[in-house]
């Protein structure tokens, strides 16, 4: 017996703390993979494939036993896919495409073992208020939009630029909760006794 329940195939501290929170014991196994966005893919088929990839990945290289989860979060405004901003100017530009505009933040979730794979999307609506290129940058100063989709965090400071969110709120930080205690159900792992 393994003193885990499951392999998070991820390097995201957020999503390990979000599986904390359903008590779920993880052995933390990140993946390292092309993210680039295949020709005419849609953003619901990206973050989908690369949940898939990064899940797969984890159970070829890691070896485990365990049911092995990977997961992709992005920011979709405009038909365009927003991942992590590249430098200031970069995060400056995502936010201030979506300022005053609500946005979708969508995360693809997978499971997989030797024998099945499971996968899940989930779309959140976010609206920001209208924010100054002032505020972006003293933003990008906290370091917190950096290794974050669309530049910015609703944990964090961000918070301040959400005006309303119609959806998971698990989501947008990087692992549907309600979404992830579903598919773990195809993997006997059940958070409550019915
Ligand atoms: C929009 C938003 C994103 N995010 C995070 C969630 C994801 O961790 C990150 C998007 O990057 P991802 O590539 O989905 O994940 P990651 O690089 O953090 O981890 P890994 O690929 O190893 O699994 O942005 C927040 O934490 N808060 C937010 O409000």
């Amino acid at each position: 017996m393994s003193a885990f329940d499951l392999c998070l195939a991820s390097a995201s501290p957020r999503r390990m703390a979000l599986l904390q929170q359903l008590g779920l014991q993880c052995l933390q196994y990140p993946v390292d993979l092309d993210e680039s966005v295949l020709p005419h893919e849609s953003a619901e088929q990206y973050v989908l494939r690369l949940a898939r990839e990064k899940a797969q990945a984890g159970l070829t290289q890691s070896g485990t036993h365990l049911p092995v989860l990977g997961s992709d979060t992005c920011v979709v405004f405009d038909q365009q896919i927003l991942g992590k901003p590249v430098d200031e100017e970069d995060a400056l530009r995502m936010l201030m495409m979506l300022s005053g505009q609500t946005h979708q933040v969508m995360t693809g979730v997978a499971v997989c073992d030797q024998e099945q794979i499971h996968s899940v999307l989930s779309i959140t609506e976010v609206t920001f208020r209208q924010v100054t290129p002032s505020e972006c940058r003293q933003y990008w100063k906290t370091g917190e939009p950096a290794d974050k989709a669309g530049g910015y965090a609703i944990q964090g400071l961000a918070a301040v630029f959400v005006q309303s969110v119609a959806g998971s709120y698990s989501n947008v930080v990087g692992l549907p909760l309600y979404e992830t205690a579903e598919l773990l159900k195809n993997y006997n792992i059940q958070i409550l006794d019915a």
